[in-house]
């Protein structure tokens, strides 16, 4: 069984758990349930901001702990001061160390567009998003059917949050090309062979149909690669291990965006 599977089962069983214990009827008694949620297609399009979707990330399936200990508080305040247009917060628990906590906590620090960043098979897990203050939720391709993708999106549209729909290959796009989904997020990385190839950025761009916002996931370690996607149409740069793998994420990404 290849780690995505494996991590698809875990996912299966983790949410008949939650459901269990956090009814539905007490996810949307949640403050931020009802309330309003942050684009993060306008501000990826915002021209003084950075299309720098600056995540957090304890550890990785593909690169082990990477920074278990970092502080959501000092990291997502850090992030946005230095120029990231977003936050992307892993709630995986096993596989990525996070939790819906980690994002909550987030939230209370900061007034932008949060992605929830997590494996998303159930329309239980987009309640949850919502009522915990994410403001988008990612799905997989490769771990749904166009029919589920259809569905789920549709689902997150109607609480009012955004989907980036994550696509790896030239098949996943097409399959997908009429969920009516605005913003697209090529991954670089295989998730289930953790290969990294810039180049499916590339690739996939020319197909890419130009009404969506189209976002680059994965391996981005240096600014001269984001000008490069620029040009390639690219307007969202979804970035974790280059920064998180430093003791002070955030002056990283200081760094970093200082240099774009
Ligand atoms: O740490 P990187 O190489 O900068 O990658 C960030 C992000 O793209 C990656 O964490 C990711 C992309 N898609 C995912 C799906 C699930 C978990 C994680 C991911």
């Amino acid at each position: 069984m290849n780690i995505l599977d494996k991590i698809v089962v875990v996912k299966q069983k983790e949410v008949e758990e939650r459901k269990s214990l956090y009814p539905v009827k007490l996810l949307e008694s949640s403050l931020y349930f009802s309330s309003p949620t942050v684009s993060l297609k306008k501000y990826l399009l915002r021209p003084d901001k950075s299309g720098i979707i600056a995540e957090i990330k304890r550890k990785s399936p593909s690169k082990g702990d990477i920074n278990p200990y970092v502080s959501i508080e000092r990291t997502s305040i850090g992030y946005m001061q230095a120029g990231a247009s977003a936050l992307s917060i892993l709630t995986d628990k096993d596989f990525f160390g996070g939790s819906a906590d980690d994002l909550k906590v987030a939230r209370k620090f900061n007034f932008c567009p949060i992605l929830r960043k997590d494996f998303i098979i159930d329309e239980y897990q987009i309640i949850e998003a919502k009522s915990i203050g994410a403001d988008v939720i990612l799905l997989i391709a490769a771990i749904l059917t166009p029919e589920q993708v259809k569905q789920l999106a549709a689902f997150a549209m109607s609480l009012g949050m955004e989907v980036l729909l994550e696509v790896h290959d030239e098949a996943e796009l097409h399959a997908n090309m009429d969920a009516g989904i605005a913003l697209v997020g090529v991954n670089n990385r295989n998730l289930k062979t953790f290969e990294v190839d810039i180049n499916t950025s590339k690739r996939l761009s020319e197909l890419m149909p130009k009404e969506v916002v189209a976002v680059s996931e994965s391996g981005i370690d240096n600014p001269a690669l984001i000008k490069e996607l620029k040009t390639f149409g690219y307007k969202g740069f979804l970035i974790g291990e280059t920064f998180m793998k430093n003791s002070r994420p955030e002056l990283a990404a200081k760094e970093f965006i200082a240099q774009l």
